[in-house]
């Protein structure tokens, strides 16, 4: 009977697990929220007679961590860099110009992306599993809030493959959700968070993860920091990524060269105001992986890549009711 069960919890969790990505990965859920509501219930029903047969990426496990007194420090296997920044289109090209005399060659090219206004965390996976996650920090020791970011439920706790690997990712705070908690806070009379940035920071960083598990912060994953696999693009990775099952932004743009960039940097600014999450500018990275260990980093940043910022997005000024007597 008990190998019935255990078997019956096993199928319940990869269920579960995978309608999670279905809805908060792809954003296509195939089964209404009653259908969902059944099988998660029936599973805690479960786990609660059986614990011994409680996996770690079950689904109930991502909100369990007890309060803590403090976070633990992690020290980053690879170092998280941080982008240097350009302001203008010449800029871009000296960049670019900088780029093509470092490596001798103009056999490469770019790939754009958005640059989300979150916060940088490292996830570590182990024979597929999730195993600790770390803030940033200053690039070498962050955080460890592995338990907070097993609440956002577009970070898979099981990958479709079980290798090891060392992913990055920014965790933010939908523009709607922000709009909504600081209308509580406001209620509450509560300080505001400044942005949505703030929000998701000070979310990621509660010491109670069913605080965390209220703020529905999200992630985009955009980087392998290590794995065991060969990849030779950025574009590979990213494909990588997506396959094994992170939430990775659909709108990157693979450019031939910085002209072709720099057009896909004005598209990105034109949609800005139309993305449910804010962006504070565009990521040009160069493609190759091979040429990016030739381009090397400085202490703090890459030399091939750069973060071509906007202007701060015009906050639309709060509309004042006005009593109309
Ligand atoms: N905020 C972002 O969206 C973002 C941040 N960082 C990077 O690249 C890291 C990895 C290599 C150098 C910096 N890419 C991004 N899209």
């Amino acid at each position: 009977m008990s190998e019935f069960i255990k078997k019956r919890i096993r199928e319940l969790v990869d269920l579960i697990n995978y309608h999670d990505y279905k809805y908060y990965v792809e954003d296509n859920p195939e089964i209404s929220d009653y259908e969902y509501d059944m099988l998660y219930r029936e599973l805690v029903e479960l786990e609660k007679q059986y614990p011994e047969y409680i996996f770690p990426d079950s689904p109930t496990q991502r909100v369990g961590g007890k309060v803590k007194e403090g976070f633990k420090e992690v020290v980053h296997r690879v170092p998280l860099l941080s982008l240097s920044n350009v302001f203008s289109e010449g800029e871009l090209y000296d960049f670019d110009r900088r780029l093509r005399e470092l490596l001798g060659t103009d056999d490469f090219n770019y790939v754009v992306e958005y640059k989300i206004d979150g916060l940088s965390v490292a996830l570590e996976y182990e024979n597929g599993l999730f195993v600790r996650g770390a803030t940033r920090g200053d690039g070498n020791v962050g955080e460890d809030v592995t338990e907070n970011l097993k609440t956002i439920r577009s970070i898979p706790l099981k990958l479709k493959d079980d290798i090891n690997i060392v992913v990055r990712g920014e965790v933010f705070m939908p523009k709607d959700e922000f709009i909504k908690l600081n209308q509580e806070r406001e209620e509450n009379e509560e300080p505001l968070f400044a942005n949505p940035r703030n929000a998701a920071a000070g979310s990621l960083r509660q010491l109670d993860p069913r605080i965390t598990a209220q703020r529905k912060l999200d992630i985009f994953v955009f980087n392998v920091q290590w794995c065991e696999k060969e990849l030779k693009t950025h574009d590979e990775a990213l494909r990588y990524l997506k396959y094994l099952g992170f939430k990775v932004s659909p709108d990157y743009v693979v450019c031939s060269n910085i002209k072709e960039a720099y057009e896909a940097i004005k598209k990105v600014e034109e949609k800005r105001g139309l993305l449910p999450f804010e962006i504070d500018g565009a990521v040009v990275k160069l493609n190759q992986l091979a040429l990016r260990d030739v381009a090397g980093s400085t202490a703090k940043s890459p030399r091939w890549a750069v973060a071509y910022k906007f202007p701060p997005e015009k906050k639309e000024t709060k509309l004042i009711d006005i009593e109309v007597n």
